[in-house]
């Protein structure tokens, strides 16, 4: 979408293409109406200045709060105003690009009622909720505890006499302490809070209590909230009123308890309905599959900054060529960007797959079928965990691809970076995920005689076999094969898993050893959830793949599979699967990838249609016009609004006139 001042510096790079531009825009879209939603909303944001993002990085806190509000408050009015339906507004809200109460409110504390709440319960809440007539938020994390839930402090104490829960913060610790949308914004607060009905800890539950007067937004009685503070970077996730909450014996009814999954009687007895308690955590899971999307949408933005300002900027040369290079030439460029940029293919392929994991296991739940959701459990929490580290990093390696240029806001990688980089806590710290993901694979494996593996685990059925036969590979075009590729990930994931567990089997079973193990623990769920990554992309592309981009794709996949196991080279020499001459085979596959890549890179990055406007970077400019930009933008930095700069008469005029230190200096 070309939206520069009409020449395009990059006209020769995209005269190279190789594929059919329009159908891969359409593939990463996830089909033609998502594509059309999406150019749709994206011009509608990029043309309402409420929406602006300019100066963003520049405005104090309070402001940018206040913008904020302003700008979600008007995507809701916009919403309702052209009757926008529910894909189109999570569009709108997508290019509105920024963390703001409402994705907590949509994103968690609805999904949470519906998941948690009786019907009668989501017969009350949810169309107050839909209107927005009340705004929720999700309140687990306190200042004591973040991963480990069953450690928060928060009592909701059920009194038969009123028929009330009783809220109470007991402790500075159990302050909640973190939740999206609560320090300013919210009316309601879902709180985890530990049960307690005659004097017996039932343990964690969720309530909705109200927190703020629908008259006048002040906060309840006994009520203290408020924002905690400034955080990481300038603008990124500032725009957010992450918030701390006190209770001091504040009384909701009865009723308020989420009472799917357990039940407060009106005479105070608990009765455990017979689903299972960890649907209780089913807003996580939700959101979690949901993240493996966003990260490839992030890495993308990234990406496309990073290889567009690769292809303008030229620097040295050589002999045999007139001129100098553009940097996107040079291999250590192309071997720190390829890899990145087919990784945010692997994340759409796999964040498509996700979606569908999703549905499948919601429709389960919904036919009182549990099976699978250990399995959907440790995928969503193992792939949010790799996805979003690798796309943290990702941003950085690409602010770094773009120089000295690329520390400087108007590149639009620090704001990018510093809004992104929570979701490597948010939503389970990355190694608590990692070693979810684990305690399912030794659970997997200490069954794997009795029950046979499934889904994304069926691999681990074939252990004997995984563990004896080794890679066949003695040409590097041996490795140009998905059924070899599948297997070394397979095999190095398998033996990894079993190495652990068996060491774990030898010990006593106790918590300790448990804990010496955690660091290989952690590798091996690393190796699993790589092999789901390269197999899921691999899957996608089998099938029905337009033909005009198919073999893109089958080049950015390789380039994803030959990356991942030359990062990971260590790994899979350690297991006895590869030798060094194989990962050496397929370090020149790898090259030859590149190859092919790089005539296509300008293309393969405009296929994913991010706009000027949600790029907000004059390096990733469509027009490829850096240069002019980065200058213009210059005039827009405060410090230039004068030409002598405010403080000049205080504090440079004294140094430069009056030679005030001159007689005590040494010099
Ligand atoms: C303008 C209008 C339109 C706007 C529209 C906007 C829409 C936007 C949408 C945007 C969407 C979202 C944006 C959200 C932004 C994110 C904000 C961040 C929010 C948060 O951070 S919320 C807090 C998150 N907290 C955590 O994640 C805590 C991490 N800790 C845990 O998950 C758990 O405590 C634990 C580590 C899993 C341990 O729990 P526990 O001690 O209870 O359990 P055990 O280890 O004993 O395990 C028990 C058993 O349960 C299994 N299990 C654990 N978790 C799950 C699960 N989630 N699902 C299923 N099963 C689970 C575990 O494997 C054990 O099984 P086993 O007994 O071994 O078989
Ligand atoms: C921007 C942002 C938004 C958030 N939004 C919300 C929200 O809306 N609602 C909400 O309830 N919460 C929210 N949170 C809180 C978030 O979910 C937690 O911070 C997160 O779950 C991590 O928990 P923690 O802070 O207690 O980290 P900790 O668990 O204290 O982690 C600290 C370190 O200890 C390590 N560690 C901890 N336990 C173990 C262990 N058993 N084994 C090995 N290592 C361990 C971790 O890996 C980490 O390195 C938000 C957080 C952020 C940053």
């Amino acid at each position: 979408m070309q939206d520069g001042n009409g020449l395009d510096h990059l006209a020769g790079e995209r005269a190279m293409a190789q594929f059919d531009l329009q159908a891969m825009k359409v593939y990463l879209a996830g089909g033609q109406r998502e594509y059309e939603i999406s150019t749709k909303m994206a011009q509608l944001v990029a043309n309402d200045p409420v929406f602006s993002k300019e100066d963003r990085v520049r405005l104090a806190r309070k402001d940018l709060y206040k913008n904020s509000l302003r700008k979600a408050g008007h995507a809701w009015k916009t919403i309702l105003e052209k009757g926008l339906s529910e894909v189109e507004g999570l569009k709108l809200r997508h290019f509105v690009d920024e963390p703001t109460y409402t994705d907590l409110h949509w994103g968690m504390f609805i999904p949470a009622i519906k998941g948690q709440g009786t019907e009668e319960q989501q017969h009350k809440w949810l169309p107050l909720a839909y209107k927005m007539a009340i705004i929720g938020c999700y309140a687990q994390t306190e200042l004591g505890h973040g991963s480990n839930v069953q450690g928060l402090e928060t009592t909701a104490t059920f009194d038969p006499t009123t028929d009330e829960f009783i809220m109470h913060s007991p402790t500075v610790t159990s302050t909640k302490w973190w939740p999206g949308g609560l320090g300013k914004a919210s009316t309601h607060a879902l709180v985890y809070a530990r049960l307690i009905t005659d004097k017996k800890d039932h343990g964690i539950h969720a309530f909705i209590a109200p927190i703020r007067s629908l008259e006048d937004h002040t906060p309840l009685p006994n009520v203290t909230v408020g924002d905690i503070g400034v955080k990481f970077g300038n603008g990124g996730y500032n725009t957010m009123d992450n918030g701390f909450l006190r209770f001091d014996h504040v009384r909701i009814p009865r009723e308020n308890m989420l009472m799917r999954l357990a039940t407060v009687t009106k005479d105070g007895k608990y009765v455990r309905s017979n689903k299972p308690r960890q649907l209780g955590y089913g807003a996580m899971v939700f959101v979690r599959q949901g993240i493996v999307i966003d990260a490839s949408i992030y890495l993308s933005r990234a990406v496309t900054i990073a290889v567009r300002y690769s292809a303008v900027r030229r620097q040295f040369g050589n002999k045999d060529e007139p001129g100098e290079l553009q940097v996107i030439q040079y291999r250590t460029q192309q071997s720190r960007l390829f890899p990145l940029l087919a990784t945010a293919y692997a994340y759409r392929a796999v964040g498509f797959w996700m979606k569908s994991l999703y549905a499948d296991v919601m429709k389960r739940l919904n036919d009182n079928d549990f099976s699978t959701l250990p399995e959907v459990h440790a995928c969503t929490a193992g792939l949010k965990s790799i996805t979003t580290s690798v796309t943290a990093d990702g941003i950085e390696e690409c602010r770094k691809l773009c120089g000295g240029h690329g520390f400087l806001c108007a590149s639009g990688l620090p704001e990018l970076y510093a809004a992104y980089v929570p979701a490597c806590t948010y939503e389970g710290d990355n190694t608590i995920l990692l070693l979810q993901v684990a305690r399912f694979l030794l659970k997997t494996l200490s069954q794997v005689s009795k029950v046979r593996p499934v889904g994304t685990a069926a691999y681990l059925g074939n252990i004997k076999q995984l563990s004896t036969q080794n890679c066949k590979v003695s040409q590097g075009h041996d490795w140009l094969n998905t059924s070899v590729l599948l297997e070394a990930f397979e095999a190095r994931s398998a033996r990894q898993a079993a190495a652990v567990a068996l060491r774990l089997a030898k010990g006593s079973g106790s918590e300790a050893e448990f804990q010496e193990n955690t660091p290989e623990l952690v590798e091996s769920a690393r190796a699993h959830c790589q092999l789901i990554l390269v197999s899921k992309f691999i899957e996608q592309l089998q099938t029905g793949t337009p033909e005009g981009i198919r073999k893109q794709l089958e080049v950015l996949c390789y380039t994803y599979a030959f990356s991942q196991l030359i990062d990971n080279a260590g790994d899979f020499l350690a297991t006895g699967y590869v030798t060094g001459n194989q990962i050496a085979l397929a370090k020149e596959e790898l090259k030859h990838m590149f190859d092919k890549i790089r005539p296509n890179a300008v293309a393969l990055v405009d296929a994913f249609d991010h706009t000027d406007d949600y790029l907000g970077s004059a390096l990733g400019r469509y027009d490829g016009d850096v240069y002019t930009h980065l200058y213009k933008g210059a005039f827009k930095e405060s410090l230039n609004d004068t030409v002598v700069v405010d403080g000049y008469e205080e504090y440079l005029k004294p140094v430069l006139t009056q030679n005030l230190w001159a007689p005590h200096s040494k010099l």
